[in-house]
């Protein structure tokens, strides 16, 4: 697996060396060895699937201490642009985002630790999100910052996306005290 160090401490891009034959193709989608030598580690517990059409938009979650979860997040179908936010209060720098396009057809894999608000946007219909979680669903532990928050200033590149209800609601940046150290 090609190994990337992202510009935020200790986010890490795994893409797989895929392998294509008459049949169709293979790669390894997870490695717990490459993973940690790269950093990339977590007490994996929790698989999540979702599935979204073309415009979906998905963020920006977190889950708070002592339930706050690391992903290893890759598209099974179709593509998405992923954002992140630095959470951490202790890291230089906190506020900002950083984008990777997950593709299916690369297989590549995004390592987020800890301390990060996370979200996509599916830029094609029926996107199959996959991810692994270090801690369980806690639903009295979630959190999330909103999506267009001026502050974050991110690019969705994305015009009338279809959000959730419960993420139309989330918080603004200004005022936000985040349980992340
Ligand atoms: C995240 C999650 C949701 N659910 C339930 C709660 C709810 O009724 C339904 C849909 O949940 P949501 O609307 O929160 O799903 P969604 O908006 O897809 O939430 C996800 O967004 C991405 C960006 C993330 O980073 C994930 O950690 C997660 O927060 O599924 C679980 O049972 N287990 C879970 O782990």
């Amino acid at each position: 697996m090609e190994v990337k160090q992202h510009a935020l401490a200790g986010v890490v891009e795994f893409t797989p060396r895929i392998f294509e034959d008459s049949r169709g193709i293979f790669f390894e989608s997870f490695s717990a060895r490459v993973m940690a030598e790269a950093g990339a580690v977590g007490e994996w517990v929790q698989d999540n699937q979702s599935s979204s059409g073309l415009g979906v938009l998905r963020g920006l979650h977190f889950q708070r201490p002592p339930y706050s979860q690391a992903k290893l997040v890759r598209v099974a179908t179709g593509r998405v642009r992923d954002f992140i936010v630095d959470l951490r209060r202790s890291s230089p720098t906190y506020g900002q985002h950083l984008s990777v396009e997950l593709d299916s057809r690369r297989g590549n894999i995004l390592y987020i630790p800890t301390g990060f608000a996370h979200g996509f946007y599916a830029l094609q219909d029926d996107t199959l999100f996959l991810y692994r979680c270090s801690d369980y669903y806690e639903p009295g532990s979630e959190g999330g910052l909103c999506w267009n928050d001026p502050t974050l200033n991110i690019n969705w590149h994305a015009t009338n996306p279809i959000v959730s209800d419960k993420d139309k609601m989330l918080p603004a940046f200004a005022g936000f005290e985040s349980p992340f150290a």
